[in-house]
């Protein structure tokens, strides 16, 4: 079966909740596509009135982070169980952002991909080289790390319905998309280390998207790759663009 094209924006640290709702309005015409799953992953403090705004709409909400604990003292951080009561469906884990700036591990990701598995929220992890480990041609061998800690202990059940994230750390927010062919040859590479950890079932069934200055004009040619299943956009998705982006074809 033909594998469901997502298409998820990251507004990372940006919007106000009523800039957020007013985002959402503008959006909302130009995202309409039953094809394509599209998810807002927003700042916690936007969630509630984004998923308000976002009624009757094909918008799906996802948060940005999520801790791994079910609550108690740890001040500033938010549960899963926050999340599902609040109507969120995704949440973004270990992005490169949160591994540089809050240093956030493997361990760590896996530990909270765990946790959403647990609360029915969908991961998307993310996973990237830097441009040091391109050039010194390690691309793969840190990306399989990433990816095979990131899912210790989650089930080929589990796996299946899961979304990865492929953002190459050279090319966020720089205006530098990766080429297809780069894209392409690592989203082919996480998807033969699923095959290797679970089973080519696994590995046909789970989304790979890739990330990294995606915008109106690079979407097409990137989402009609083999291995490719939709994005995870950062700067363009705050943008009309970003209807574009989502109504790629
Ligand atoms: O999560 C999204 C990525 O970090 C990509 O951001 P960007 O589209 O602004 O490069």
């Amino acid at each position: 079966m033909a594998r469901r094209k997502i298409v998820a924006g990251n507004w990372k640290m940006n919007k106000t909740p009523s800039e957020a709702v007013a985002l959402v309005e503008e959006l909302k015409p130009l995202v309409a596509n039953d094809e394509v799953d599209v998810v807002f992953c927003v700042p916690a403090i936007d969630i509630v009135p984004v998923v308000e705004a976002a009624k009757g709409t094909n918008i799906q909400v996802g948060a940005e982070n999520m801790y791994f604990e079910e609550s108690g003292a740890y001040t500033g951080e938010i549960s899963p169980n926050m999340l599902v009561d609040a109507g969120v469906k995704y949440v973004v884990l270990g992005h490169s952002e949160r591994r540089e700036y809050f240093g956030e591990t493997n361990e760590d990701v896996n530990k909270k991909v765990l946790k959403a598995f647990e609360h029915g929220i969908t991961p998307i992890m993310c996973c990237g080289e830097s441009l040091e480990q391109r050039e010194q041609g390690v691309t793969m061998d840190f990306i399989r790390q990433q990816v095979k800690v990131g899912f210790q202990n989650v089930t080929a059940d589990q796996a299946k319905t899961a979304v990865i994230a492929y953002e190459p750390i050279w090319a966020i927010g720089t205006g530098k998309t990766a080429t297809t062919e780069q894209a392409q040859e690592v989203c082919a590479g996480i998807r033969a280390c699923i095959a290797e950890v679970y089973d080519d079932a696994t590995a046909a069934a789970i989304r790979i998207q890739y990330g990294g200055s995606v915008n109106a004009a690079t979407a097409a040619d990137l989402f009609a790759q083999a291995d490719i299943d939709g994005g995870l956009v950062g700067g363009a998705s705050l943008k009309a663009d970003f209807g574009k982006i989502v109504n790629y074809k």
